[in-house]
């Protein structure tokens, strides 16, 4: 572990109530890594992204995540650990009911800010980075699904995290809308937050070629080979 990691796992086992879905976890993510979690349906990829974001706990072993040990996470801190990370599901999740504009305003004030000018300068900012700041006005219905998952993607930014975690992030797009959606992901690692993404898309793995993870047989391989 140096000053530069984000993510530190140290013989980490990961259970889903009583059973062991991931033995002896060891994994270290360093600031501006990109990384894909690959293994079949069921081998733990979204149970492995749950302990890092604080949402199933750790049993054995210790873990690290943007500062925060694991072991040492109360609910009260839960929502302090999932400042420093952004979140990005496969199903966009937004708030159906308002604006794009009002979807990132309603994060930045739940997540404590205050300031009227600085909140309008921020969703600017996201939205101009994830390449849609012409749609600040629209309703989600009125976007397109990579639209959307471009929206998801500058909710996560809006909290300048150190760690992106994207379950399936492309599971719901066309292989073009895919393939511009990890490229956003990868321009965001160059610019310093390591992202982790599961995916089952091996025409994007082998489009974007990365450190691999894999999930299988209950623990998990480094640099996995993809034929
Ligand atoms: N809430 C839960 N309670 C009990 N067992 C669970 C729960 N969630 C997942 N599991 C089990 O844990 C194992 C790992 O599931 P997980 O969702 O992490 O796999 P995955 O690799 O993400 O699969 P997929 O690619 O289908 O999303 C599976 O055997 C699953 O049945």
């Amino acid at each position: 572990m140096t000053e530069n990691t984000v993510i530190n796992l140290k013989n980490v086992d990961v259970f889903q109530q009583k059973h062991l879905v991931l033995s002896n976890v060891n994994l270290n993510i360093d600031k501006g890594e990109f990384v894909f979690l690959i293994g079949q349906t069921g081998s733990g990829k979204s149970s492995l992204l749950k302990i890092i974001y604080g949402d199933l706990h750790i049993g054995n072993g210790d873990g690290q995540i943007a500062g925060f040990d694991l072991k040492k996470l109360g609910n009260k801190e839960v929502p302090f650990l999932r400042r420093k990370l952004g979140i990005v599901f496969q199903d966009f999740q937004l708030l159906t009911d308002r604006t794009v504009e009002k979807n990132l305003d309603f994060v930045l004030k739940a997540t404590g800010w205050t300031d009227q000018n600085l909140i309008s300068e921020r969703i600017k900012d996201v939205l101009e980075k994830v390449g849609l700041r012409s749609k600040i006005k629209k309703m989600p219905h009125e976007l397109s699904g990579g639209e959307q998952q471009r929206v998801v993607i500058a909710r996560a930014l809006l909290n300048n995290p150190e760690i992106i975690l994207a379950d399936e992030p492309t599971g719901n797009l066309d292989p073009d809308t895919s393939e511009e959606i990890v490229m956003l992901l990868k321009q965001i690692s160059q610019s310093g937050t390591a992202v982790l993404m599961a995916t089952h898309d091996y025409h994007i793995i082998r489009t974007f070629p990365s450190r691999i993870i894999k999930c299988e047989s209950g623990v998990i391989h480094e640099d996995a080979q993809i034929v």
